[in-house]
């Protein structure tokens, strides 16, 4: 039954609930934000829904969702089958935590991680040192090659973006020949594209677990999750038998001496950091490479674009030495086509979810405790009353007056006090990835290839379609 006051949307259906309208709608538009838009087109921008065994509000547009985002109502974080499994049928790790236990966890994190990296000086070197490392992959591909070579763009960067958070983390470099990191990444994309963030069959129907575990897709959840604990472990372990308490050389081992001093009772254990690396490693990673994914994507199909992000790179930066942090107030144009690209990944791709932890309203409606609540970022980001032509990748829309600025409605890393903790770091990479490419080289479409579709992938995040680009060496005047 439907609670007095909750908000409008499908009618619920005996076990189904909404299911089956949002199953259409989602069939009809081909994403799950188009199948949003058109609910919110139907009913406004606080959606009720009843999923299998979730209630569910989708909020939507600036206003709504700055107020849910604000207030500790709504702090909470879902529960149930999916978001336990992930975290050994426990609530642990950072992105699906909340109350103080949450609380304690993310500011020892933050606080931890300025530490090791994200206070500006040691991040910008850690960032610098990695877009080297990224444009040394471009050179050998070309060094087989030197008039372009053909390189898929999608999965260029997920490497190499890993690697700024893992050396923080975890003092660790992979190279593409650690072939187990490579096909976890890869399963773990995969994986992706077939769940959503409100969740997935088995979660909100979670009979399906024991009835057809396979086919509801628990079974390869379970899989390949049990694989990254796995890979996470072996890591962790070799910081506990290499641990000095003299030598603090990551967040890894601090964390490790928390353990040992905090005792039994407290908030800290090896499997709170076990699934602290499995956020990062999921929220930290695929979410930059995938906005460079977009990003390079609308560099292909705007030459000039491209040809204005090397323009500036000439006059502030100019080729004999390698593109800084530093240069980044000097360089607008390219920050904005950082912010784009975030931008044209986020307007696709909805928030973490959140959960009312108490009775409560929303912009007049009522939401029971418990009730799921999902972030309709592209519904804010994609607005066309906030920035005219949300659908085109227009990098100037950022400047004012030759300088950057940015609207209260750009919230691709969220809003209050569960915002995005990587988002320095985030905007850095994105920034110095695509500056430290277009220094050295063209992109350009394969010859004989149509421009790459700006249709994505749905999933728990919108990926691009796959896609190559013809890169070759950038000639000086
Ligand atoms: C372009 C890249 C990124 C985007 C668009 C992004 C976006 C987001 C969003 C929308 C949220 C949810 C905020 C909310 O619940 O209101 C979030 C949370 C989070 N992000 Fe990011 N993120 C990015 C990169 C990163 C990086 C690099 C890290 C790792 C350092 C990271 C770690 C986290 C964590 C741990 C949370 C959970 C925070 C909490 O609930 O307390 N993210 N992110």
């Amino acid at each position: 039954r439907k609670p007095k006051g909750f908000p409008p949307g499908p009618d619920w259906l005996p076990i189904l609930g909404s299911a089956r309208e949002l199953a259409q709608l989602r069939k009809e538009t081909g994403y799950l934000y188009k199948a949003c838009e058109e609910l919110v087109h139907r009913y406004g921008p606080v959606v009720g829904l009843r999923v299998g065994k979730d209630r569910q509000v989708i909020v939507s547009g600036y206003e709504a969702i700055r107020e849910m985002s604000s207030r500790e109502d709504f702090d909470g974080k879902p529960r149930g089958p999916l978001y336990e499994t992930r975290t050994f049928n426990m609530r642990r790790g950072l992105l699906l935590t909340d109350s103080d236990f949450w609380l304690e966890q993310r500011k020892f994190v933050i606080r931890q991680l300025r530490e090791f990296g994200f206070g500006r000086r040691g991040m910008a070197e850690l960032v610098q040192d990695e877009a080297g490392e990224l444009v040394k992959a471009f050179e050998e591909k070309l060094s087989a090659s030197p008039e372009g070579a053909i390189v898929p763009m999608h999965d260029a960067f997920g490497l190499y973006v890993l690697n700024t958070l893992w050396t923080m983390l975890a003092s660790i470099r992979y190279t593409p020949e650690d072939t187990e990191l490579v096909t976890l990444q890869a399963l773990l994309n995969d994986l992706f594209t077939r769940l959503d963030m409100a969740g997935a069959l088995f979660s909100q129907f979670p009979v399906l677990q024991y009835i057809a575990p396979d086919a509801s897709g628990y079974t390869e959840f379970v899989t390949i999750h049990q694989r990254l604990w796995k890979f996470l472990r072996i890591e962790i372990d070799r910081h506990i038998e290499t641990y000095d308490p003299n030598e603090m050389r990551d967040f890894m081992d601090v964390y490790i001496k928390m353990i040992k001093e905090s005792g039994q009772d407290s908030t800290y254990s090896e499997l709170q950091l076990l699934a602290i690396c499995m956020d990062m490693f999921m929220a930290g990673s695929e979410t930059t490479s995938k906005s460079l994914g977009f990003g390079f994507l609308y560099l292909l199909r705007h030459p000039e674009v491209q040809q204005r992000v090397q323009e500036e790179l000439d006059a502030v930066v100019g080729p004999s030495r390698r593109p800084e942090l530093a240069d980044r107030p000097n360089m607008p144009y390219t920050d904005s086509v950082a912010l784009e690209s975030i931008r044209m990944f986020m307007g696709r791709t909805f928030g973490v979810p959140h959960r009312a932890v108490k009775d409560t309203h929303l912009m007049g409606h009522f939401i029971p405790k418990e009730t799921m609540m999902i972030v309709n970022i592209p519904s804010v980001l994609m607005d066309k009353r906030v920035w005219g032509d949300p659908e085109n990748f227009r990098p100037e829309r950022f400047i004012r007056d030759g300088k950057v600025h940015i609207p209260d409605e750009y919230l691709p890393f969220g809003f209050g006090k569960h915002r995005c903790l990587g988002e320095t770091l985030a905007r850095s990479n994105v920034f110095l990835f695509t500056a430290s490419l277009l220094q050295r080289f063209d992109f350009r479409v394969p010859p004989g290839e149509p421009l790459p579709s700006t249709q994505c992938v749905d999933g728990v995040t919108a990926a691009t379609v796959p896609y190559s680009a013809l890169v070759t060496h950038r000639v000086y005047a």
